[in-house]
């Protein structure tokens, strides 16, 4: 029971509470946040961290008509509770149950959606042109951390907002932290303020006493200057035009509230900057906000379960044993990562290897640019990068590393579905995108041990190389501990059947082995999608009658589209079935779950191969 959180079921029912009343539903809010993640799994240090700005802001601003738009969203359970959505926070993550992050079909309050990092300040300040074309005098508020504000995007949106008179408001929430501890100078730039005049007091109170909480004699000085236009920037968000407020504490609600209720009457860009602690409330979480970032169900009273989980190696940990090994033979061995540290397994890396390691903070496309400057120096940079965040780096990926033939090695991870985060985080189009890039080489392993021997492959090949691979575990082949190269260019012929020939990728050459069992078809683990093994294609299509190909990526312009390129180009006239994910964005939820749906598991797989055959003759 929590006696005034029960009694919210949205931010009106917020708004109707005394301020003095708050502080105690922060705190219910915190504890049912605790008791909740810990059943579902889910994010969870930056949800706590942000507990009463949630507060704050539903209680200051007159939400859904004025719009907050969240960066990334993983810190969006608070939001998500006080906006109506209490009763299925037992749903979190999975199938038809809330999503993990905003959803624009999920809430008129989610104003936005997100998982990405650094695209609230654009969206935000759209939103404010839009309410300013359209008359209306709606506020626009983007929240975003500071690990989120080291990427290009948000600095273009700074750039550009800061130069107008429209009414935006951007919220730094600055714990210091990305995923892993933050970098760059951003980061150093964010502790001076910190450290400086403004905020001497928070480092050694609980949290609560602030020396100059709230600065409104100083911010409304400022903001008048600012709008007559002769104020001396002192800050970096000063020098982009934006009137800054802060730091301030993040935590205290007497802080908080009276500060935005003064901002939200001033005009034209406004930047406040507030200090949260990551896992707030929570001990375990504040003494350890990067295992608690994002957390399987654990057991409040004691934390996560500290003993390894015994089962089988994911691809993540092949990876990383990998990089380590090549990195003590080849000293021009460089790793990579857009500040994924631990979730692309590089922990051990930057361990053995700190000069060789490089963080570069949320910056996918200065991650490639960069690859490609050490490349131009004799380096061997393994970039490390999710599969979804290449996205974000496609032009760097052309124009500076495929385009100038720049040995680089991509370990793309995430390749497929990745389930909980759903489908800003699935990895469903790297193979259509990058596979029409000349030059470059995609490889996709079936099992953990060919997967070590692709990347030592790909790392040995002269040029752009991609290895793409898929979240958690395979199918248990051990890796083994050398570092041999494989054929190049040449698939595996598993199985050898009968009219119907199955070219598997990757992560599909297991469930499809069922199917060219019950069916005795031939299977072929098809290894590179490019350069697609032509000699292979040609030999199936003389001596079967069907095609299946499988992938885990989108069918359109995927690995199946690379056979049928090829099948056409060497005058083959075949039927083939493409199967892979749908045209459509896939929902969160289980992976399994999800891909069966997707008819991708073993079932599936041969149910469709099944109808097909059903529908032609031979
Ligand atoms: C473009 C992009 N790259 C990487 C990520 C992965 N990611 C999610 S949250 C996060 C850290 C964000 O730090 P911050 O914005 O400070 O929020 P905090 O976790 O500290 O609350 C990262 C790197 C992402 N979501 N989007
Ligand atoms: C919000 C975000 O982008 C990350 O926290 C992401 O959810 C991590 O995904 P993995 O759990 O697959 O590392
Ligand atoms: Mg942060």
């Amino acid at each position: 029971m929590y006696e005034l959180l029960d009694q919210i079921h949205s931010p009106e029912d917020l708004r109707n509470l005394s301020k003095k009343q708050l502080p105690q539903l922060a705190q219910e809010l915190r504890d049912f946040i605790v008791e909740s993640v810990s059943q579902t799994g889910g994010h969870f240090a930056s949800n706590l961290g942000c507990v009463e700005l949630t507060v704050a802001l539903h209680y200051v601003f007159n939400t859904p008509y004025d719009r907050l738009v969240w960066d990334v969203g993983h810190q969006t359970y608070p939001h998500k509770i006080l906006t109506g959505r209490k009763d299925q926070m037992h749903t979190m993550r999975q199938r038809h149950g809330l999503a993990g992050f905003p959803k624009r079909e999920e809430s008129e309050f989610d104003t936005f959606g997100v998982g990405h990092s650094s695209t609230s300040i654009s969206a935000a300040q759209g939103m404010a042109e839009g309410a300013k074309l359209a008359g209306e005098d709606r506020k626009a508020i983007a929240i975003i951390g500071d690990g989120a504000m080291t990427a290009g995007m948000a600095f273009e949106a700074l750039n550009n907002a800061g130069c107008k008179d429209t009414d935006l408001l951007v919220i730094l929430n600055d714990n210091d932290m990305s995923i892993s501890p933050n970098v760059g100078a951003l980061n150093t730039y964010l502790a001076k303020l910190m450290s400086g005049k403004f905020y001497a007091a928070f480092k050694n109170t609980t949290g609560k006493v602030l020396d100059v909480a709230p600065p409104l004699k100083e911010f409304a000085r400022k903001s008048e200057e600012h709008v007559k236009g002769f104020f001396t920037p002192s800050t970096l968000f000063e020098a982009f035009g934006f009137n800054y407020i802060g730091p301030i504490d993040g935590h205290d609600l007497d802080a908080l509230i009276p500060t935005l209720q003064n901002i939200r009457s001033l005009k034209g860009p406004q930047f406040l900057h507030i200090v949260t602690k990551k896992g707030q409330g929570y001990k375990l979480a504040e003494k350890d906000p990067v295992a608690y970032h994002g957390v399987s169900k654990f057991d409040p009273a004691n934390g996560l379960s500290s003993g390894k989980s015994g089962g089988k190696q994911t691809y993540t940990q092949v990876f990383s044993d990998w990089l380590c090994d090549m990195a003590a033979q080849d000293e021009k061995l460089v790793g990579i990562t857009p500040a994924m540290r631990e979730g692309s397994g590089l922990v051990a890396f930057e361990q053995a290897y700190p000069d060789r390691y490089f963080d570069v903070g949320i910056a996918e496309q200065h991650a490639l640019t960069f690859a490609a400057g050490l490349a131009c120096e004799g380096r061997k940079p393994v970039v490390a990068i999710y599969s979804t965040f290449l996205q974000r780096a496609y032009d760097q990926l052309i124009h500076d590393i495929a385009l100038q033939d720049l040995d680089v090695t991509l370990a793309i991870d995430r390749a497929g579905l990745v389930g909980a985060d759903g489908p800003t985080h699935a990895g469903a189009f790297d193979l259509s995108f990058m596979r029409c890039i000349p030059g470059i080489s995609i490889l996709a392993p079936s099992n953990e041990a060919e997967c070590r021997q692709m990347l030592t492959t790909a790392y040995l090949h002269k040029g752009t190389t991609a290895v793409r691979y898929p979240r958690g575990t395979g199918p248990g082949v051990e890796a083994a501990k050398t570092l041999e190269p494989m054929e190049w260019g040449k698939a595996e012929q598993l199985r050898t059947g009968e009219k119907v020939a199955i070219l598997a990728f990757g992560s599909m050459v297991t469930p499809a082995k069922e199917a060219a069992e019950t069916l005795n078809a031939t299977l072929v683990n098809m290894r590179f999608i490019k350069p697609l093994d032509i000699d292979m294609v040609n030999q199936i299509a003389l001596t079967h009658t069907h095609i299946v190909t499988i992938e885990e990526n989108v069918v359109a312009g995927g690995a199946g589209s690379a056979v049928l390129e090829a099948l056409v180009a060497n005058g083959h006239c075949k039927d083939v079935l493409m199967l892979g994910l749908p045209d459509q964005y896939v929902e969160h939820g289980d992976h399994a779950k999800l891909l069966a749906e997707c008819g991708l598991d073993a079932q599936g797989i041969l149910t469709s191969i099944q109808k097909r055959l059903a529908t032609q003759k031979d």
